[in-house]
């Protein structure tokens, strides 16, 4: 039997759409995997009632399928699903790692990512790596289909997640099917500028670029409250703020001392909105762990 604790993901970081990543310290799914004959899968945790054991409908299923690694596993939720904070992922890349080391299938951390990605096609239609990726590998992540960079950093985080659901399935329906040039120019610049401040774990240049001006408009929309929310979290000291993943999580980087103050802010604002939420108090961290 082996435990894999896979965390949170926040992708897309406002400029980086399918591309970026990040892995957070906290919240995480526990994923428990024994050989057995058939794959029998339970549910337990945070969302537990609205998420499938069936092995087809579950993102881990497709995981058994794509390792061959039949299976009794337990999942224990501390991701709410229909988050933005990759909560079908953390599943998916703990089940990649627990299975291939429970059937010694030697694949690498990278090689896991796209074996873990065929979950995200179940729920979302897509195969979008980018949230499993940082799940376990850890990190900053940047995946392409040629496959997967990381670089390890502790840039600080507040992630608000409102009362709401968005799936990710509806939220890819309004991604816009062509962008111009100026915005493609502008995202670009920004998408570099974020990737230069992870590389030297510096929160404003993060911040900085991560403004989107194609995707993040139109997902913003689905989320109440979040100019509020957006606006509130800056004039608390936050260097950033986009929509996490396809929302309705809202992500904001900031120095380290600012933290619990820009968390208070985002749940006033949030509520003020007539929203509930919670913030994690959290940062980049590490992938996958096997407990
Ligand atoms: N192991 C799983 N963990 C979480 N959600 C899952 C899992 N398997 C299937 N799902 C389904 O995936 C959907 C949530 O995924 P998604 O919309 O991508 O949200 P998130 O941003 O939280 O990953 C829900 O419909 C849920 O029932
Ligand atoms: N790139 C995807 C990321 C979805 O993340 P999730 O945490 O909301 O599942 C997208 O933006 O659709």
């Amino acid at each position: 039997m082996i435990t894999v604790r896979a965390p949170a993901t926040s992708a897309n970081l406002g400029s980086g759409f399918d591309t970026f990543g990040a892995a957070l310290a906290r919240p995480a799914d526990v994923v428990t995997v024994e050989k057995a004959e058939t794959t029998s899968i339970e549910v337990t945790g945070v969302g537990a009632q609205y998420i499938p054991e069936d092995p087809e409908k579950n993102t881990v299923g497709a995981v058994v399928e794509a390792l061959d690694a039949p299976a009794e596993i337990h999942i224990d939720k501390g991701v709410r699903p229909a988050s933005g904070l990759g909560s079908s992922a953390a599943s998916a890349a703990a089940a990649a790692v627990g299975l291939n080391e429970l059937y010694d299938r030697g694949h690498s951390r990278e090689e896991l990512v796209p074996i873990a990605a065929k979950g995200e096609a179940v729920v979302s239609g897509v195969a979008h790596a980018d949230n499993v990726a940082p799940a376990i590998v850890g990190g900053f992540t940047v995946t392409t289909p040629t496959g997967t960079h990381g670089v390890d950093t502790g840039v600080p985080l507040v992630a608000c997640l409102p009362d709401v659901a968005v799936s990710t399935r509806d939220a890819r329906r309004v991604v816009p099917e062509t962008a111009s040039m100026e915005d493609v120019v502008e995202t670009v610049g920004n998408a570099a500028t974020l990737t230069i401040g992870m590389c030297r774990s510096d929160p404003a240049l993060v911040g900085e670029g991560m403004d989107d001006p194609v995707v993040t408009p139109e997902r913003a929309r689905l989320i109440t409250g979040y100019d509020d929310v957006r606006e509130a979290a800056f004039e608390a000291g936050a260097a950033g703020v986009t929509v996490s993943g396809a929302g309705p999580t809202v992500l904001a980087v900031c120095e380290e001392p600012r933290r619990r103050h820009i968390a208070a802010a985002m749940v006033d604002a949030f509520a003020n909105a007539g929203v509930e939420s919670r913030a994690y108090q959290t940062r980049i961290g590490r992938g996958a762990t096997v407990l």
